[in-house]
């Protein structure tokens, strides 16, 4: 059987907008810092924030210490397509955004893109979605972020079977936020959720984004066991 080929690109998309996607992607990016790699993370559509203020981007910078960089950003805190309609602006093409993360993983070994809210959500003016910003990258590899508790189980198969529609490979599952005390819904969501082909990669546990960044990236790595092995050697 020949191996997967080695994703250049891992997209973070989540069974919901708040599931700690970028707290993710920060993970995905300090784990591949540590082992060598040159990396950076793209957000295609930064929505609810004014000029200035900072995004997701901005949150994976001060936690990894990596450039990262987005491709518009729009003020209302919703989903791109209409928070665009409201102050009348366009917003980048599929083909642009290809085209910047393809240009982005000429001067790195691993671009990290996370979506914003869940796989579905339109990110350009014909509806686009990021699901087909990853099918224009073949070999990339696709993080779902989910949450811990109830509906989970739900929301998760959702967003697999989604891709698996589409045919865009997975890498597995990441828990945004597992609590120190988990109950019992929690504790048998994750059993569910490991039993799964390509399951659970790994969880971020709950106040991650509360430490320091050293702290932060001298721990990822653990956080994510599957993740070194699906990425391959650098
Ligand atoms: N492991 C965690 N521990 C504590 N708080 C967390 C954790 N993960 C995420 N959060 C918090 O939950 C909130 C939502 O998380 P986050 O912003 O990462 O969601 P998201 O999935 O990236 O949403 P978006 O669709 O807006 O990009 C944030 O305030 C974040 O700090
Ligand atoms: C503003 C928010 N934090 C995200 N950036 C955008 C989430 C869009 C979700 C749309 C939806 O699924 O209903
Ligand atoms: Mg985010």
């Amino acid at each position: 059987m020949t191996e997967a080929p080695v994703p250049r690109v891992v997209v973070v998309t989540g069974t919901d907008t708040d599931v700690g996607k970028t707290v993710v992607t920060a993970a995905v990016v300090a784990t591949a810092l540590a082992s060598g790699r040159r990396v950076t993370a793209y957000k295609p559509t930064q929505t609810g924030v004014e000029p200035g203020d900072p995004g997701d981007m901005a949150e994976v910078e001060r936690l990894c210490g990596v450039e990262t960089s987005e491709g518009t950003r729009l003020r209302a805190p919703m989903a791109p397509r209409p928070a665009a309609r409201l102050e009348d602006a366009a917003l980048p093409s599929l083909d642009e955004h290809v085209a910047r993360v393809a240009a982005l993983a000429v001067g790195h070994d691993l671009v990290v893109v996370e979506g914003a809210g869940g796989l579905l959500v339109e990110l350009t003016d014909v509806g686009d979605t990021l699901a087909d910003l990853a099918s224009a990258f073949p070999d990339c590899g696709v993080l779902v972020v989910a949450r811990s508790g109830l509906g989970t189980l739900n929301h998760t198969m959702l967003t697999r079977e989604a891709l698996s529609h589409r045919q865009i490979r997975q890498l597995g599952i990441v828990i945004g936020s597992w609590p120190d005390s988990p109950d019992v819904i929690e504790t048998t969501n994750r059993e569910y959720l490991e039993a799964q082909p390509e399951g659970l990669l790994g969880v971020v546990p709950t106040g991650a984004p509360g430490l320091e960044p050293a702290a932060f990236r001298e721990a990822s790595p653990g956080w994510l066991p599957g993740l070194a092995q699906r990425l391959g050697t650098p």
